[in-house]
């Protein structure tokens, strides 16, 4: 559903982005992810018709962008991260106001409107007016604007900045509702919306792609230095042979020793909390202390924008 291949945009001799390449599949949830100043906004503007590209390709629904700019502007809905909305207008007003412009005709447009206000809870509040509603309410008729005339294709800027707590869980709700009938890219800085609202990844760091996959996949990809922390009391060789007999360790390392409790570090890509437990009890040893040592997304995304050398893009992950 969108394509986009080695895309850069040069500000003066400065890059926003450089030879950006991703893919998004029909009902998707892509999150597009990375610190401020990564380039997601330039990206999301070149997607949607706003900001012509340097070099490289994006298609939408088989369209290219800018040779097909009216054709492709139909197939988007786009919620810039600040969205125009025109405080004085009533929520149902300023709808049908974007369908027109949209070129929703007229017969369409009540219908078209409706299913709008439904999907994103408004239906209580279109006679109100937009400058009364809270923050929240106001991100729904952002949103709203964004899907009214029916496009295939919703491209969401930070769509949850600035709203509280309840109103964050309201709208990431809302967009996985909405990808049920379309492709969504949710461009954040925020980790936990990826990892609760998306299918799969993308993340940019000083305008270029550093990894796509899936959450899961990602994590899985750090995990490699995974396993336990053990606090063991008693012999530190029978510890180190028990703890070898269990099949699928593959490694143990002896951290620190204090009158014989030994800090231990087992590795493990597998689950094996219980092997653990029931070897050392079985040989008369002492445990005192047993964490899950696991990557989290958080651990990924670091990673891979901190490091001067970044992991290459997703088939990495798969090997
Ligand atoms: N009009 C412009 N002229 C010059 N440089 C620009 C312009 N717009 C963006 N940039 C630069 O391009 C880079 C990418 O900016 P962009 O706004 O796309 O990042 P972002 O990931 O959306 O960040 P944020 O989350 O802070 O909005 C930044 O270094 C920014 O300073």
């Amino acid at each position: 559903m969108i394509e986009v291949e080695h895309l850069s945009k040069l500000y003066g001799s400065t890059a926003a982005i450089e030879d950006v390449t991703f893919s998004v599949e029909p009902g998707e949830i892509l999150g597009f992810l990375g610190p401020n100043g990564a380039g997601k906004t330039t990206t999301m503007r070149i997607l949607s018709g706003y900001l012509p590209a340097s070099r490289g390709t994006a298609k939408v629904a088989g369209f290219e962008v800018h040779e097909n700019l009216m054709a492709v502007r139909q197939k988007i809905g786009y919620l810039p991260e600040s969205p125009p909305l025109y405080p004085e207008m009533t929520v149902q007003g300023f709808l049908n106001f974007v369908a027109q412009i949209k070129g929703v005709n007229a017969g369409d447009r009540p219908n078209r409107i409706q299913i709008a206000l439904e999907k994103t809870g408004l239906v209580e509040k279109r006679k109100t007016i937009i400058r009364k509603l809270s923050k929240g309410y106001r991100q729904r008729v952002g949103i709203a604007q964004a899907i009214v005339h029916d496009p295939p294709v919703i491209i969401l800027d930070e769509p949850t900045v600035g709203l509280d707590p309840r109103q964050i869980i309201e709208v990431r709700n809302l967009i996985k509702q909405l990808a049920s009938d379309h492709t969504v890219i949710l461009s954040t800085h925020i980790l936990p919306e990826v990892s609760m609202t998306c299918d799969r990844v993308t993340i940019i760091n000083r305008g270029r792609v550093v990894a796509t996959n899936t959450p899961d996949q990602l994590m899985a990809q750090l995990n490699r230095g995974a396993g336990y922390e053990l606090e063991v009391e008693g012999d530190w060789n029978t510890i180190d042979h028990c703890l070898n007999m269990i099949q699928a360790v593959q490694s143990v390392e002896q951290q620190s020793t204090v009158h014989q409790r030994h800090r231990v570090r087992v590795f493990s890509e597998v689950d094996l909390g219980r092997e653990i437990a029931n070897a050392l009890v079985s040989h008369g040893l002492g445990l005192y202390e047993m964490r899950r040592v696991q990557a989290s997304l958080e651990d990924v995304f670091l990673k891979l924008t901190t490091e001067e050398n970044p992991v290459e893009e997703s088939t990495e992950a798969e090997e």
